[in-house]
């Protein structure tokens, strides 16, 4: 599970993350949600090690992880499905998870290239493509799979229905919610709310910075004017 207290981050100096407390336990998915550049993106390539944080603490599974690299993170059990995809565009599907599935050879787990193309069996049928020659919704299930292939306690999802169609969502959801009693522990940054909503099991916001609300999807979906104040939307 992932714990973060206090977290302090941000760039030459300015602050962006200014407090962050989130909890998120093995097995459940949080939506964080928040305005336009509060600082979601930022918070999540703080846990991956991508940015060092000024202040405060990062614990997987209990292990302190707060400044670590990012190679450090990732085999402490953080993978990463980025904005943008970005698939290594020259190299096929086949090699993009094998590459994968060799990074992160040290840590023993589920997943195998194999049950990455039985959850998603279109990249099985496209295994011999580039990665330039996938669809979006193809390159999102390949960074997909390239996370899975690590075998991750925590999986950071930022915004993954980011440039694609609505089938392509609905696709794209279906696949994480094939997910589901894995035991990962996942952060979903997602502008949809319809697939937040759809995805996650609590939600917790951010603003200026912090968390200034967490519950139960269930009940923020019901408070439509609380989360018009905190969303900006109905
Ligand atoms: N590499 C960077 N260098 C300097 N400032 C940055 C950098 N990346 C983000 N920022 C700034 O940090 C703040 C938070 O950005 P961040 O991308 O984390 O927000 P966000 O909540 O993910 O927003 P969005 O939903 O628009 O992606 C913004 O003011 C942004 O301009």
């Amino acid at each position: 599970m992932l714990s973060v207290r206090d977290l302090r981050a941000g760039y030459a100096g300015t602050t962006v993350l200014d407090g962050v407390d989130l909890t998120v336990p093995a097995g459940t998915v949080v939506a964080l949600l928040g305005r336009n550049g509060v600082g979601k993106t930022t918070f999540v390539h703080t846990v991956m090690g991508m940015l060092k944080p000024y202040s405060g603490s990062i614990r997987i599974d209990g292990r302190e992880l707060a400044g670590a690299a990012a190679h450090t993170v990732a085999r402490g059990g953080v993978a990463i499905v980025p904005q943008g995809r970005r698939a290594f565009a020259p190299l096929t599907v086949e090699e993009n998870l094998t590459i994968a599935a060799r990074a992160s050879r040290g840590r023993p787990g589920p997943w195998t290239t194999k049950r990455v193309y039985e959850l998603m069996p279109r990249l099985a049928e496209r295994r011999g493509n580039r990665g330039d020659q996938l669809s979006g919704g193809e390159q999102q299930m390949l960074a997909i799979g390239r996370a899975l292939l690590r075998n991750p306690r925590l999986l950071l999802l930022d915004e993954p229905s980011d440039g694609l169609a609505p089938a392509v969502v609905d696709l794209i959801a279906g696949v994480l919610e094939g997910l589901r009693g894995e035991g990962i522990a996942a952060v979903l940054v997602e502008q949809d709310l319809h697939l937040a909503f759809r995805l996650a099991d609590e939600v917790a916001v951010m603003q200026k910075g912090r968390i200034v609300h967490r519950s139960s999807t269930a009940d923020f979906r019901q408070d439509r004017r609380r989360a018009h104040s905190l969303l900006g939307v109905g």
